[in-house]
């Protein structure tokens, strides 16, 4: 018996980052959203109890290192499971881009396991062993449009985001999440929160609203680390995108629009600049 489990990107509307917190982890705000960008997970049962990953791109870790063998490895610890598992990961999300691509996966492995070896948790405990993983996999258990707080782990899902385009462009270069919030000062933030007006524009049904204030705190991080990031982010202003913000701790800068011809034009534009570029839709519209 095969099973297949989609594993979507996640993009950030916002990321407030509000203090630093005594385990050095940072208190944020975020505005999150699930797009029909997505890495597919196929998972065959094995005779024998072990953990075999398999994936599409080499570079990428299948031992401890990867985030699918350390929440499967958990869940089966935790619920006293021997049984054996091979599960392969075709990835379509790019790699350390701010698209939350590790922690889809193993969201996406915690989900089908809890069907696939009749577990019947619930979400809660689903969440429990994936903030254990990562900041950004409780997130991904639940998905859709959700107001994310805490560490990461506290979700609450809003209202669905007004129907739109939404341009994913991801330069050649690849950026630690570590790296990023290590060199962030958050007395020298200069950015205002935005999360709760991206929330109530959101719930009001406002687009025009909510693309006004998408943004991201890291973008003063990122943008110092990489200037060219600055260019990319202008260039899809001028291309008329509504709301133009970095995702996560980037690169990956996104940009929305619910005007078809014109996230074209802007999507073809964006191909002869950019590594890769992705026009997809959010995947809970109203
Ligand atoms: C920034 C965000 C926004 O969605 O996304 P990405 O850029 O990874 O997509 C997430 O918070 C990333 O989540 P995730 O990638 O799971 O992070 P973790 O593995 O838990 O943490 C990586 C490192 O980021 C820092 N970190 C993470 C989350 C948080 N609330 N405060 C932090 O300071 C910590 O230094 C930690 O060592
Ligand atoms: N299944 C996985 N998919 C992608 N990256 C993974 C996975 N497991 C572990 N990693 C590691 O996680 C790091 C962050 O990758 P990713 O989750 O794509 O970043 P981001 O959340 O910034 O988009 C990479 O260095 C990668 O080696």
């Amino acid at each position: 018996m095969e099973w297949i489990e989609r594993a979507p990107a996640k993009i950030n509307l916002t990321l407030d980052v509000l203090y630093k917190r005594d385990d050095s982890y940072h208190e944020l705000e975020m505005v999150m959203a699930s797009v029909d960008l997505a890495d597919h997970l196929t998972f065959t049962p094995l005779e024998k109890d072990e953990i075999k990953i398999y994936t599409n791109k080499a570079f990428l870790p299948v031992d401890t290192r990867n985030h699918v063998y350390q929440a499967v490895k958990l869940l089966k610890e935790k619920y006293d499971i021997h049984k054996g598992i091979k599960i392969e990961i075709d990835k379509k999300i790019p790699v350390a881009a701010g698209l939350g691509g590790g922690s889809t996966d193993a969201a996406a492995a915690l989900r089908a396991l809890n069907k696939i070896w009749g577990l019947q948790l619930t979400k809660e405990e689903l969440i429990v062993i994936g903030n254990q993983v990562g900041s950004d996999v409780p997130y991904s258990i639940v998905g859709g449009t959700a107001f994310v707080s805490g560490r990461g782990e506290i979700v609450r899902p809003i209202r669905a985001i007004p129907p739109c385009w939404v341009i994913l462009a991801k330069p050649r270069l690849s950026v630690s999440t570590k790296t990023i919030f290590r060199m962030l000062s958050v007395d020298a933030l200069d950015h205002p929160p935005t999360s709760r007006a991206v929330e109530t524009a959101i719930e009001a049904g406002d687009y025009r609203k909510m693309c006004q204030n998408v943004g991201n705190a890291l973008e003063q991080v990122t943008f110092k680390k990489h200037p060219e990031l600055i260019q990319l982010k202008e260039r899809m202003q001028k291309y008329g995108l509504d709301g133009v913000t970095m995702s996560g701790s980037g690169p990956t800068i996104i940009g929305f629009s619910q005007n078809t011809s014109r996230i074209k034009r802007a999507y073809n534009s964006l191909r002869g600049f950019c590594e890769e570029v992705y026009m997809v839709r959010l995947l809970t519209e109203e």
